[in-house]
């Protein structure tokens, strides 16, 4: 089985709104059900599941019942951070019978544009190596500042990778990353690479990433989304 986990456990204090962020509506649909249509619409998603924002839980059930999301299985609780968010997930996935050889696609709710062909990219590199993570090449000078307003040093950006979602591992290998995370007290890790990369000793390969795969996480994102659904070529966003 290959398996869409999708973060939503976040706030998005960022976005200054009354509705987190992965609950606004953009074109008659919440952000969130845009991202699980993504999967849902990939033929080799088996099912869809997602770590919810505690008190969401219902309004999310009702969305993905109007919008005909039928994929989606399973829902658990969101943890204080993401990689708490993470590891509810992955465990959830195992207490329900999920396989330990099966794939988890670890994927953010803010992040609707993933293309199929990101989704199978991940799906072929994780059974071939292991460990898929969707990246993207920095193309911009980096500077690197402790207060945001002044910088001394700047850092070469030929090595740069910036992350994306889905970032894919069969479900005992991520489960076992997160068991050693908790033996030496790592809690806080941004994301599950920035965790493997903290533990050591992972080769994780690198899926091409697509500019247009964004993170919602300003108002000024959510326009962008706007704009960027109108000129996809994927037919079914229109
Ligand atoms: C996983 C991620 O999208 C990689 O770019 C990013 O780290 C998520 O960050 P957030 O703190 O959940 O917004």
């Amino acid at each position: 089985m290959n398996i869409a986990l999708i973060i939503a456990g976040g706030s998005g204090n960022r976005m200054g709104q009354d509705i987190p962020k992965q609950f606004i509506h953009v074109d008659n649909c919440p952000v969130i059900v845009h991202t699980m249509l993504a999967f849902q619409r990939h033929p080799d998603i088996t099912a869809v599941a997602v770590v919810c924002l505690g008190g969401w839980e219902t309004v999310l059930s009702s969305y993905a019942h109007q919008y005909n999301v039928s994929k989606l299985r399973w829902i658990f609780a969101g943890g204080i951070n993401g990689q708490e968010s993470i590891s509810n997930g992955i465990y959830g996935l195992k207490k329900n019978g999920v396989k330990k050889d099966d794939l988890v696609l670890i994927h953010d709710a803010v992040r609707p544009l993933v293309s199929q062909s990101i989704i199978s990219s991940n799906i072929a590199i994780c059974k071939q190596y292991g460990y898929a993570i969707t990246g993207i090449q920095c193309r911009e000078a980096i500077l690197e500042s402790d207060d945001g307003f002044c910088s001394v040093t700047s850092i070469p950006r030929d090595k740069l990778i910036r992350t994306q979602t889905p970032q894919t591992f069969r479900l005992e290998n991520i489960i076992n990353v997160h068991e050693q995370a908790k033996s030496k007290g790592i809690i806080n890790s941004v994301s599950s690479c920035t965790l493997l990369a903290e533990l050591g000793g992972y080769e994780m390969h690198i899926v091409p990433g697509e500019e247009r795969n964004i993170k919602i996480t300003t108002t000024e994102d959510l326009e962008i989304f706007k704009v960027l659904r109108q000129t996809s070529k994927e037919d079914w966003l229109k």
